[in-house]
Parts: structure tokens; sequence; C-alpha cells
């Protein structure tokens, strides 16, 4: 690195100096260093961060890559004539440091005390369920220039420029020109037979754009359904390839598929976003400055010579954010170079540098960038959410609270079709049948969903039944432990889903739950996953089951008992106390085995809950394995203790 004046030029050779070295020099704002490469921007941000102590760097961008805190937001009315300029300019949409929210109102006051309404959000009216959440709002645009060329060039070229394009995650560095992108076999037929064959290209020009009277604005898919329907008709046949010429693009398809109006409950809802093609879209390139064709030597005196028209189809290759507002001789040498290496010696081929502006559209951002932008400053993105089947289910911290609508509708808008319904928990499960409080916060009021585990299809209604998708892995472990001899009994079955996936592997099964809505979708779910002739049902109180099943006739000698209950399992071990009788049981039978849940907040979960089995059972157990499940929450484990049951504990005595 070397410092003249007040340039700095960096060697990248030079890397391992010492930073000590950086940190005593005065660096100054300078032109020369913008000219650094886009890569060693990083390292420069890396090794300049402590800015304090260097002076003040303002050489390179702040931020490199799309982000909602730059970038400008269109106004509607106005077309910016000058890009440089306008690149410049800071985005004043989310002043996001500067911001204070003010909940009373949902208004965002930045400091210079200009208000924005964001969306109705307040602390005041947490009732509030359906936040005018403008999605506009998140639309930001970069000036940038690209490089119009024909279709078949465009790759080559791609691949010579490769660290001068746009390189943005998600974008694709290349947009198609709307109107010119006719196929090949097609360009003979419109440009150069017209004359031979008039009524043929007079009909298929009718097929593509109409009678020539546009009319009213159709949506895109009745178009595209007019289209495919009237080349069905005509030519067709003769050209098959028409038919692509209006096809959706795949996730248009998706979309107008999903979001077709869904019937719940009688009323029609429509989920995710409203109609419109628009509102899809990831991002959009507008020519804002629409130069003349350049023939190939770059020659201005040629390029008056020879005003070439487009003809098939072009692609408009995105440069990177640096080379807005440039001339062509201010481009890189690589990249002027590139295009004469790709175009030399066709006279006929040209391109065309062009300004844009690229757009990016609220479904652009991720969920967490928009969050960030739309929650204060003070108030933490939430860091994830559960899914179960179609639900979204948040378990959201306090200070969410006021702002739960707006984080449920983006969270929908993110995830839709496969997310339809987002529910917050809003306490402790507490209730008998282990079901959660839930609150609707956006999306489908149906709460009834299926859940597929491990290859088995599970119907859950999140409303009325207990489930955990957590607890997939310890189910697995738990079903290593059956071979195909095995009778288990599942004490507290839920909706089936141990239950159920050991009946396709042990001999039998019997499942118990005492909440009836659980009952019935286990039933769902025996028929569902077909094991119907391995699998007993009992809607029993835990105790009464156990006894039931130890006192059958005759023995059905169960291998296994799992009590998956783990906020009081252990008062259910009582149930094995004495019901067991020597003249029934045949002594060649091992005695069951048990895998009982319980929760502990002990330093040393494994002992402390060692010693309450114990204390439960009255004696020593030699064979107990414990084993740690999952922390349900901070220093509060869920355990398994798996164990024979004594003897002694089990026999009846006289
Ligand atoms: C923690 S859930 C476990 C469900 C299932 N094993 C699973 O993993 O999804 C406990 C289940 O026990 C049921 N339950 C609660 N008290 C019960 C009792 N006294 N007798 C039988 N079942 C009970 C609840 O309805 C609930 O379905």
């Amino acid at each position: 690195m070397q410092r003249r004046g007040v340039a700095i030029h960096l060697n990248l050779r030079s890397y391992s100096f010492s930073f000590c070295c950086f940190r005593s020099m005065r660096i100054a704002a300078c032109a020369d260093a913008v000219t650094l490469k886009p890569h060693y921007n990083g390292l420069c941000r890396a090794l300049f961060s402590n800015q304090t102590c260097c002076g003040e760097w303002t050489g390179l961008p702040q931020g490199y890559g799309p982000s909602l805190q730059r970038g400008q937001r269109p106004h509607p009315n106005r077309l910016t004539t000058n890009p440089t300029s306008a690149q410049e300019q800071p985005s004043t949409s989310f002043p996001h440091t500067a911001l204070e929210w003010q909940a009373t109102d949902g208004i965002a006051v930045d400091s210079n005390g200009n208000a924005e309404l964001l969306a109705s959000v307040s602390e005041n009216e947490p009732s509030m369920k359906e936040p005018q959440f403008d999605r506009e709002q998140f639309t930001r645009s970069y000036n940038i220039a690209a490089l119009r060329v024909a279709a078949d060039e465009c790759w080559d070229l791609m691949q010579r420029i490769k660290g001068h394009l746009l390189n943005w995650p998600r974008l694709k560095n290349v947009a198609r020109v709307p109107g010119d992108d006719v196929e090949e076999q097609m360009q003979d037929l419109f440009w150069n037979t017209e004359e031979k064959i008039p009524d043929l290209v007079q009909s298929v020009r009718e097929a593509v754009y109409g009678d020539g009277s546009p009319s009213e604005e159709v949506d895109a898919l009745t178009q595209h359904s007019e289209a495919v329907s009237k080349f069905r008709t005509k030519g067709r046949l003769a050209y098959p390839a028409l038919e692509g010429l209006s096809r959706l693009k795949r996730h248009e398809r998706n979309f107008f598929r999903a979001s077709k109006k869904i019937k719940l409950h009688g009323k029609e809802r429509r989920l995710g976003y409203s109609e419109g093609k628009d509102e899809i879209k990831l991002a959009t390139v507008e020519v804002l400055q629409d130069n003349v064709p350049m023939p190939v030597d770059l020659e201005p005196a040629s390029l008056e010579s020879e005003k070439k028209a487009w003809r098939g189809p072009t692609r408009l290759v995105l440069l990177d954010v640096r080379h807005a507002g440039k001339n062509i001789d201010e481009l890189p040498m690589a990249v002027q170079v590139a295009l004469l290496g790709s175009l030399n010696g066709h006279k006929k081929k040209v391109f065309e540098l062009v300004q844009c502006r690229l757009s990016l559209h609220y479904a652009y951002w991720p969920l967490d960038e928009i969050l960030g932008e739309v929650l204060p400053a003070r108030v933490p993105v939430p860091s994830a959410f559960e899914t179960v089947g179609h639900i979204a289910h948040l378990n959201l911290h306090d200070e969410h609270l006021p702002y739960r609508y707006m984080i449920a509708q983006v969270i929908l808008d993110k995830h839709f079709p496969r997310i339809r319904s987002v529910v917050n928990k809003t306490d402790a499960i507490q209730s008998q049948y282990r079901t959660m409080q839930l609150e609707l916060l956006a999306g489908s009021q149906y709460l009834v969903t299926t859940v597929v585990e491990h290859g088995l299809t599970f119907h859950v209604d999140l409303a009325t039944v207990y489930w955990n998708t957590r607890l997939a892995t310890e189910r697995q472990r738990l079903l290593g432990m059956f071979d195909k001899m095995d009778i288990v009994c599942d004490v507290f079955a839920g909706v089936g889903p141990l239950a159920v996936a050991a009946a396709k592997k042990v001999k039998r099964v019997y499942a118990n739950d005492l909440n009836p809505a659980a009952l019935k979708y286990l039933a769902k779910n025996v028929v569902q996953n077909k094991v119907s002739a391995k699998i007993e049902i009992f809607n029993f109180d835990g105790k009464d089951f156990i006894r039931e099943i130890l006192a059958m006739k005759p023995p059905v000698h169960p291998t296994h008992f799992v009590m998956n209950l783990p906020l009081d399992s252990l008062q259910f071990i009582d149930a094995f106390r004495g019901a067991l009788r020597k003249e029934t049981w045949n002594v060649k039978q091992p005695l069951p085995k048990v895998h009982i849940y319980g929760f502990s907040k002990s330093s040393n979960p494994e002992l402390e809950f060692t010693k309450r089995l114990v204390g439960t059972l009255g004696e020593e157990i030699p064979t107990l394995e414990i084993h740690l499940v999952r922390l349900v929450a901070p220093k509060k484990w869920m355990l398994c203790a798996s164990f024979q049951i004594p003897e002694r504990f089990c026999y009846h005595s006289e």
C-alpha cells in the first residue's frame, strides 16, 4: 500500500502488513479509492473498521449489495434524469437509526420530523388485526448500467466480464427485453418472408397480438389462457412453439394456482398477496436512457454512419452498480476488451450501453430484512418459528406483541402458499390435554392440518390436540429400541405419532389417550397409514389403561410401556404396583420395559430425575437408563428414563 497525496493504492499482495500501520495513517476521502476492485472493498472495510482512529473512510460505498437501507424509493411521477446523482442520494424511506416509533398511531418520525405511515400498528390497539400493510414501501431502486446485446451473444459476454456483473443475491445478471423475444424459427417469418405469405403472417400476428385494437387491460392469466386457446385452434400444429410465446413463467403459474380463492368454512378468503402479476415480481428493470446501438469498433463516427436496428431477441446484461451513469469509454478496460473480443469481426453484431433503474420489490426482500425495517430498533427480529403442516407457530416475546399482526402478515406473505395460517402461543401449555392456547394472527383460521413425519401422514387439529414436531427425533430413537416381536403400549398416545410408527414395525400396539379429539384423529391416522390391523385404541385415564392392559385375559404380555406426559407422568407409575399376577403372567416372558418422560430444571438433571423416580417406586432400579431428550426452555431439560419394572413392585402380593 502506498500513500500518494490523498489517494490510497492498495496492493493485495501486501495484505499481510501490520494493522497498526493502517491505524496510524490519516485517510481522507478520495475519488481514486473507489477504483479499487470491489472484492477488495470487504478487506478494506474490515481493516478500516475502527474509523475513529483512522479518520474518515468515505471512498468506498457504505455497504455493498442490495439492502433496504440503501437505494431510493421511486416516486411514481418522477423519472430520474441524472442517474449518478440519484444513486448517491441516501435512502430516506426508512431512516432506521434516526427513527422513533410512535406507538400510539403507528407513525414513524425521523429526526427532521418527517412522518410516514408504515403500517397501522399500535401498542394501544393490539386488537387491530389486519394491519394496512403497504408493500410498495419496500420497493428500492438502484441506478445501474446494462449492456444490451443479442440474446445469443449474451452468455459468452457474461463469461468474459464476470467480475463486473451485478452479482446480487437472487437476481439474474441478465434481463429480457420485453417484446423482442421471438423464437429463431419465427424471425424469418416475421421479418423476411412477410411478402411471400402475408395471410399466414397476419393470422399469426392476430393470434399473438389480438386484432390490433388493444381494449381494456386483461390480467395475465386470462391473456395466457386466451392466447393458448387461440394457438390450439390456429396454427398450433404448424407452429408448436407458438404456445411458449405467451406462456407464464413457472413461478407465475404456481402463484396463480396457489392464490386461487380458497373456500373455507363457507367463506371465500384470499390468502397471501392480492391478485396481480406485478405484485409477485422480485425485481424490475426499466431502461432510463436508450442509446443508439453501437457497432463493434466503438467509434462515434461509425456510430453515426451505421444506425443499426435490433433484429431478434436481445438481453440486458446488468453491470455492477459502480458502472452506473458511465459512458462506454469510462467502463473498465476489461469490459471494453470483452465487448470488442466477442463482437469483433461480425459487422452485423451490435451492442448498446443503456442506463437502467433496477427496482427491487417487496417479494425480493427476505423475511428478516423486512422485519428489521418495520420493527423499531429496540425490538429484536423474531428469530424463528415452528411449522406444523400449513401452520406457522410463533412463540413471541412481550416486546413483539404490539407488532404481532404485522410480523405474522410478513411471514404469511413470504411463505405462502406453504404457510396459510400464522398463530402465536399465548400461554405455557397447562391444559389437561396439553393443547396450546393459540391466537390466530394471520391467514386461515382452519387449524386442521396434515403433517408428514418419516413417511407417515398425520392429521392434526392444533386447536384441540397436542403435537410437537421437535419430538420426531426422540420418537425415532424409541422406535430403534423396538423389534418386530414387541407389544407396545402408548399410554399417552395423542394423535399417534409414535403408536402408528411403532405399528409399522412391531407385532401389536395398544394406544390410549384421554382426549376424545386426540382419539378421533388417532383413529383417522391409523386408517390413513394402513395399520388398523395392528392397533387397538383406548380412551381411558392413563392409570386405568395400564391396569386394564396388565389384567387382560388372556394376558397380552406387553413388552414396552411409553409414558410421554412429562409434567406429571411419575404419578402414573403407581398403576404398575401389584398389577401383575404370577398365575396369569407367563414367567418366561421378561417384565415390561417402561419409557417414562419428565422435566428437570436441576443442574444435574439425570441425578435429580433418578432420585424422583426411585422415590416414587420406593426401590432401586438396576436397569435404569436416562436419556436427555432436549432443552425445552433455558436450563429446563426433558428426559426419558427407560427401565424394566422391578419384580417386587409389579407382582401382586396376597
Ligand atoms: C405430551 S402429549 C403426548 C402425545 C403423543 N405421545 C405425542 O408425542 O404427540 C400427552 C397426551 O396425554 C394425554 N393425556 C393427558 N392426561 C391424560 C390422562 N390422565 N390419561 C391419558 N391421557 C392423558 C393428552 O391428551 C395428550 O394427548
